[in-house]
């Protein structure tokens, strides 16, 4: 018997108790992308689709017993990073990335606003790991915060794109999920020393919940597949519209609710 061994993805962030984001909607994608995940748990999060109302932090030794765990017995080919609660749990991550332990890096600059103390110091934390990073995902509000000034333009997006590559990540995606021009969803990108957008026709929806979880994890799951950057870009920019459109008949929770990335109401052809 031939063994096989199916691409594995490590998802390192919080559980997000609606299911709609976080390690949850991770898992789905990986799944949907035919990857195995494995996941690394960096705070627990009591939420559903209309807020969150508590956060448990994990302490950074069981972060960091994780992180040895998986890496010590699973071919991890690609990680993605998104929410920590605290800049002590990015420290254990950085210490991996620095060991050269975190191959094809997605950082989903994640910073929530809710149940969060130490937003300032959880940025900065997040840049010093972007220069481990093969591709950074931030949305505008993110990459502002990084930054330390408004993005808020198209051209706005990829100035910032431009500025965070000069820290460190080989390629940024600044995504524009909220921001509102024409009839197009756009997103800024800074690959291989272009600048350009990527576009798909922007879905009036009311559940977008998860969306920028499903770009980033479907992009770390096509890299563990072995695609290359670009690639993996343009994959999950069609498979996070098809997955919001394929949501726009669901009803899960009374907040925006969870997009479809497996594909379940996607029209039988
Ligand atoms: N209504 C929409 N229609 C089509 N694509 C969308 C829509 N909302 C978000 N996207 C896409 O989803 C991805 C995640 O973007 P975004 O929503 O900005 O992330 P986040 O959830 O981190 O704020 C981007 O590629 C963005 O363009
Ligand atoms: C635990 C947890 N909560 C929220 C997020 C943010 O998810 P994201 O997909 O980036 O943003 P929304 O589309 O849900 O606003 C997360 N990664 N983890």
């Amino acid at each position: 018997m031939t063994e096989v061994t199916p691409p594995v993805v490590l998802s390192i962030g919080g559980s997000d108790s609606s299911g709609g984001s976080g390690l949850q909607a991770d898992l789905r994608t990986f799944a949907a992308v035919g990857a195995y995940g494995a996941t690394v748990v960096t705070a627990v999060v009591a939420k559903n689709t209309r807020a969150a109302a508590d956060v448990l932090e994990m302490t950074p030794p069981v972060i960091a017993g994780q992180l040895k765990a998986v890496l010590d017995d699973l071919p991890v080919a690609a990680v993605k990073t998104g929410m920590f609660a605290s800049a002590d749990g990015i420290g254990e991550v950085l210490a991996r990335a620095k060991a050269g332990a975190l191959p094809n890096l997605v950082v989903d600059p994640v910073l929530l606003n809710e149940g969060i103390k130490s937003r300032r110091q959880i940025a900065m934390a997040l840049e010093r790991l972007l220069p481990y990073a093969l591709v950074a995902t931030p949305n505008r509000e993110e990459a502002s915060a990084l930054l330390g000034w408004q993005v808020a333009t198209p051209a706005d997006m990829a100035q910032a794109a431009r500025e965070l590559v000069s820290g460190g990540p080989q390629y940024v995606v600044v995504t524009g999920g909220d921001l509102v021009v024409g009839t197009e969803a756009l997103d800024a990108v800074w690959a291989a020393g272009e600048e350009r957008y990527m576009s798909a026709p922007r879905i009036t929806a009311r559940n977008v919940l998860g969306s920028g979880a499903v770009f980033s994890a479907a992009i770390a799951a096509r890299l563990a597949h072995g695609d290359a950057v670009v690639d993996a870009l343009t994959y999950a920019k069609g498979l996070v519209g098809r997955a919001i459109q394929d949501a726009s008949d669901w009803r899960l929770g009374s907040g925006p609710g969870p997009i479809d990335v497996c594909g379940w109401s996607a029209p039988v052809i």
